[in-house]
């Protein structure tokens, strides 16, 4: 990546800047962060030594600068000016810093027109109490002083009368509407009224599927509260991460109603002997469009034989914002006449403008009866970023909001652990810096940020989840680990600085904010070359509007840590504004590569991190290669996203960069005799893509190879066992519906479990599995 290069020398000033009527002075001098020559170079900073004014490399100007000497004018569009010295002689003895471009050599942002898309609209609350329906006081009482809830919500009061009839139920209403309590105020209602009265020793009679474990932690939370007054019906949690002994003794003593991630339910399926399902009237599936997924599939079939295989007849509740009409479908002939319940009114029809840029449905895409309702009060908007330029636009999107003004609670979602892990280092470095002791509390909110991914140990997780859910204001850098169900009170915006695997997850990211009627707001980060994007969630009736980059990058000039030449006035023109923005962007993206090539180690994570992306970008699905494809990255431009200076070399051994795309490219041209790989299906790509942090935490997700393979035969053994069991007791398998994923009902087919490779996906979550593709898996496997 030899890109235009900048020498910049930094004046060590410590100015006041105005914007409207707030006033903020520098917390710090920029001595702090970049030493003088005089200094020792700290390993933070190394000194950079004085560079020739010109050269070319790699038939690419770089263009650098001497102390007093004014840079060659750069030709094609405006970037930041070089730094000459300050006419006031400040900051002579400072050394240069090195950067490249980050205004050169970008593509064009192309227009995004405000979409058509008419939002399919979902009537949160509804005027009826809880009062109405014939519940125990005490769980009315402790609905309206414990939880504090009075009136119904829609798809509460559509639901509740239908469960306490007895009927199984597939359940769509939008994110943040109460389907928690939609299921679990029948749920206790009909345990609590069971004679003779439910006793510890009786065990589960309720089975609660959720696909992560704060979910798991979370739902716990709010049974519990539900069960204050019935003190004789014991909840429990089972999930990854936690101590299995502790979890058997809980089990022992027996769990009424019992809470669990998919994995850890069948690594006890497997491992814990006092588990027995032969009382289990309600088995609800939370997020149940992700736990059909592919990618629990396997846990599911265990968990399904095992409580077909000695439970009663069984009340079966499905729940999610995204079950689309193919996943309802299928679960339909799994369940028994199930009523289908969805809150949003679908007559939504979707303009089709024929304007040139106008987002509109893609013709190729689901079609329009896979439209998901967002919150009405949402307020979703996307920004077209260059590469190059989408860290340190991120970096001003969170100071803007979170250093300038006050109160907002972030979540930035992304598509790596490493990716977390990385960012926070960076923005905990550069942009919380130090604390300005002499300024006004009001000029410093502090900038606390938190991250949550799946390579975490879980106390570390549990902590940061309740943290943050008692933060006032905060960023939260996270996976879509914190993407489903999560309940976080207060948060203002969403930003999706990587693009959502599917549209069900960006309902479900985006849905982590306007909860329960409240306002909330969401950003998308995309490139120019993915803005194709658009017109897939415009498919499903998702809309949004534009913001700025220039807009974002603006809030640097409230930054004067970031100062640039020091020239700008708020008199000047705005062409001098927008120069002085560009070049604080400069400023602080040097920051950032200072930060991260201070030494060995922080080059490495950095690198790491970029791979990461690089593979993540690797998992969308087919369709969506078209929009995210690896060979649309420019690997110099992302790696400038990573804080590092030059793409890096090495990464093609992965596989995972366009230079590793590009290798084998040449590799094969030259004919070359090292065989590329056998070339995945489709069904196999998917799958090798599912796992991912949303396991478990049982014990073979860690496992190493040997350990797991001899869990897989014993699993396998088990397995075939149990069909016997299931054969021989009449539990006919022959007669199972064409198309059906889970036999909810009766034990799956034959080995179907060991059709799919389980593995872990490195750091995406689990692709939404299409119901054609669903159907295609399940027939193939038939035998
Ligand atoms: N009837 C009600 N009145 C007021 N608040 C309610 C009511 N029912 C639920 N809530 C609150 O609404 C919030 C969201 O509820 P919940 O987490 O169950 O939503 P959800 O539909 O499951 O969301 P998601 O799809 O994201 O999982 C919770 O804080 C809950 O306490």
């Amino acid at each position: 990546m030899a890109e235009d290069m900048l020498m910049l020398n930094i004046t060590n000033s410590a100015p006041t800047f105005n914007m409207g009527n707030k006033k903020f002075r520098s917390p710090f001098k920029l001595a702090d962060k970049w030493p003088t020559q005089k200094e020792e170079p700290s390993d933070h900073c190394p000194k950079s030594p004085p560079i020739e004014p010109t050269e070319e490399t790699a038939g690419k100007k770089v263009l650098q600068t001497q102390p007093g000497k004014r840079a060659q004018k750069p030709t094609g569009p405006p970037g930041p000016r070089q730094r000459s010295q300050p006419e006031d002689g400040r900051g002579e003895d400072r050394p240069f810093i090195k950067t490249s471009s980050l205004f050169r050599n970008n593509p064009d942002i192309p227009d995004i027109h405000r979409s058509d898309v008419t939002q399919v609209k979902e009537k949160v609350f509804t005027s009826d109490s809880f009062a109405e329906l014939e519940l125990h006081p005490h769980l009315l009482s402790t609905l309206n002083n414990v939880l504090k809830v009075t009136s119904m919500t829609s798809v509460q009061k559509e639901t509740i009368p239908v469960l306490l009839n007895g009927s199984d139920a597939v359940v769509r209403s939008q994110t943040g509407s109460g389907k928690t309590l939609a299921y679990g105020i029948p749920l206790v209602q009909t345990l609590q009224a069971m004679q003779p009265k439910i006793k510890r020793g009786d065990g589960p009679l309720a089975v609660i599927v959720v696909p992560t474990r704060e979910l798991a932690q979370q739902s716990f939370q709010i049974i519990q509260k539900l069960l204050k007054p019935f003190t004789w019906i014991v909840p429990g949690v089972l999930m990854g991460g936690e101590k299995r002994k502790s979890e058997k003794a809980r089990l022992r003593k027996g769990i009424n109603i019992l809470i669990s991630t998919p994995g850890r339910l069948v690594d006890h399926i497997n491992n814990t002997l006092s588990i027995a399902f032969s009382a289990v009237r309600w088995l609800v599936l939370d997020e149940a469009d992700r736990t059909l997924d592919l990618g629990f599939e396997k846990d599911l079939t265990v968990i399904l034989n095992a409580l077909n295989a000695t439970g009663p007849a069984r009340q079966n509740v499905l729940l999610s914002a995204t079950l689309t009409e193919g996943v309802s479908r299928l679960a339909n002939i799994s369940l028994k006449e199930p009523v289908n319940i969805q809150v949003s009114e679908h007559s939504a029809a979707v303009g089709t403008t024929p304007d040139p840029g106008v987002v509109t449905p893609d013709p190729a895409g689901p079609g329009l009866t896979d439209s998901f309702a967002v919150p009405e009060k949402l307020q979703q908007h996307v920004v077209v970023v260059p590469s190059k330029l989408r860290l340190v636009c991120l970096a001003a999107f969170i100071l803007g909001k979170c250093k300038f003004e006050s109160g907002h609670k972030l979540i930035v979602f992304l598509s790596s652990c490493e990716a977390v892990e990385f960012l926070l280092s960076l923005f905990t470095t550069v942009l919380c810096g130090k604390a300005d002791p002499s300024a006004p509390p009001e000029q410093r909110p502090p900038l606390a940020f938190l991250r949550l991914h799946g390579n975490m140990a879980q106390e570390e997780r549990t902590e940061v989840f309740q943290e943050f859910s008692q933060k006032k204001a905060g960023i939260l850098l996270c996976t879509d680990v914190a993407a489903r169900g999560l309940d976080l009170p207060q948060v203002t915006w969403i930003i999706q600085y990587t693009p959502p695997i599917s549209p069900a997850e960006y309902v479900h990211r985006v849905g982590r904010t306007a909860r329960i009627g409240t306002r909330g707001n969401s950003l998308l980060f995309l490139t120019p070359s993915e803005t194709a994007y658009l017109n897939v969630l415009a498919n499903h009736n998702i809309g949004m509007s534009e913001m700025k980059m220039e807009d974002i990058l603006a809030n640097l000039m409230l930054d004067d840590r970031f100062k640039g030449r020091g020239r700008w006035d708020s008199k000047r023109s705005s062409g001098a504004l927008q120069q002085e923005i560009r070049e604080r962007a400069t400023v602080l993206q040097t920051d950032f590569e200072n930060v991260v090539h201070a030494n060995k180690d922080s080059v490495q994570t950095a690198k790491k991190a970029l791979q990461s992306f690089l593979r993540a970008y690797t998992t969308y699905p087919a369709s969506a290669k078209h929009i995210f494809h690896i060979r649309h990255l420019h690997l110099g431009h992302a790696a400038k996203s990573f804080g590092l200076r030059d793409a890096p070399q090495g990464l093609s051994s992965a596989g995972a960069g366009p230079r590793g795309a590009m290798a084998k490219g040449r590799e094969k041209g030259k004919g070359k005799e090292k065989r590329s790989p056998r070339k995945l299906s489709g069904k196999e790509r998917v799958a090798n893509l599912m796992r991912s942090e949303y396991a478990s935490g049982a014990a073979g997700d860690s496992a190493p190879k040997k350990k797991r393979k001899k869990k897989k035969q014993q699993q396998q053994q088990q397995q075939a066992a149990e069909e016997t069991r299931g054969r021989t007791s009449g539990a006919g398998l022959t007669d199972t519906p064409a198309g059906c994923p889970y036999p909810l009902a009766r034990p799956p087919p034959t080995r179907r479990a060991d059709c799919v490779p389980h593995t872990r996906s490195p750091d995406r979550t689990a692709h939404p599995v299409t119901a054609e593709l669903w159907t295609e898996i399940i027939c193939a496997q038939r035998p």
